[in-house]
């Protein structure tokens, strides 16, 4: 039998979301397990300041979906901007990232807000900000301390209201020491910091998310809600999910399309089987050594 979620409004839903049906994405968040219900709890004390925020998680964790779900909480009433730092354009980020002047170079006929204008009032999101280019970094933490942003080829600056979220998948204090990361841009951005944990370290969300997923996509694609088996439950539950809630997402829109119905078994889910998945673990218990091992004990037992 598949497990529903727990009582106590694991389920938040973005309402707002349901306007754009071709859009799977950000229509609730899924939070049962303990860890994940603590860091909501965080998000809630957090939001509402309306300061910047750096989340920092694996990738495929959620860490966009937590942005959306800060920017909903803080009641702020402009957009939510996404941008991703290794898409902006190395030559045009600036102008990308805070617009432009008429006639700033060739081509720019009227003037342009930016992502961070177009974020005004709202939240801007910053995914993997370690790839924004060292010369941007300290522009932007200009532009958040003095509210307010320089446009290229403007003679004066706008004003602008924006509350930041930052992600990265790397350790930024890391970055920081090899001169790839602004440490007043760190030290800021830290002072908010949400950790969103891997998918693996918080396994009372993954039956939880399949179901869920399993919800939306068979909406979808117009099918009946299978049942997952309790074997392949147990192969779910026992996976490492390198690729965290992203890869789980996938899997069960895979299962979905090449099970026969009723029920999804584990030869639908596409991973290795239970018993490969246990002989794996006692094989890396075996290489721990004494001290490991009662490490290990202690954790799973606090
Ligand atoms: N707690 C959750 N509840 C429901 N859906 C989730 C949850 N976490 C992640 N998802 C879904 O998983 C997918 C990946 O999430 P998202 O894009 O927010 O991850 P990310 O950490 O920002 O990824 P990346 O590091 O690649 O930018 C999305 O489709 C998202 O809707």
């Amino acid at each position: 039998m598949s497990h529903p979620p727990q009582p106590g409004q694991p389920l938040l839903t973005f309402p707002e979301a349901d306007k754009s049906p071709l859009s799977i994405r950000a229509k609730a968040l899924v939070f049962v397990d303990a860890r994940s219900r603590q860091l909501r709890q965080q998000v809630q004390e957090l939001a509402p300041a309306g300061q910047a925020l750096l989340i920092f998680g694996e990738i495929g964790t959620g860490k966009e979906l937590l942005a959306r779900h800060v920017h909903r909480e803080s009641e702020r009433g402009g957009l939510f901007v996404a941008v991703n730092c290794g898409a902006i354009s190395p030559t045009w980020g600036e102008a990308e990232l805070f617009g432009h002047a008429a006639g700033a170079y060739a081509g720019a006929a009227s003037s342009r807000a930016g992502w961070f204008g177009s974020a005004n009032g709202g939240t801007l999101y910053l995914d993997e900000i370690g790839d924004l280019p060292l010369s941007l970094q300290g522009k932007l933490l200009a532009a958040l301390e003095n509210r307010e942003v320089l446009r290229l080829g403007a003679h004066q600056p706008t004003p602008v209201d924006v509350r930041l979220v930052a992600a990265t998948s790397i350790d930024l204090a890391q970055a920081v020491a090899a001169g790839k990361f602004n440490e007043r841009l760190y030290l800021y951005l830290n002072e908010g910091r949400l950790d969103l944990p891997a998918l693996r370290d918080r396994p009372g969300d993954i039956l939880p998310l399949a179901e869920y997923f399993l919800g939306l996509y068979t909406q979808r694609l117009g099918l009946e809600i299978p049942q997952i088996s309790d074997d392949a439950q147990q192969v779910l539950e026992l996976y490492a999910w390198p690729g965290n809630t992203r890869e789980l997402e996938n899997v069960i829109h895979f299962a979905l399309l090449v099970s026969s119905g009723e029920e999804i078994l584990p030869e639908h889910l596409n991973l290795p089987s239970a018993a490969a998945q246990l002989a794996l673990i006692e094989r890396q218990l075996l290489l721990l050594s004494a001290q490991q091992r009662e490490q290990l004990r202690q954790r799973l037992a606090s």
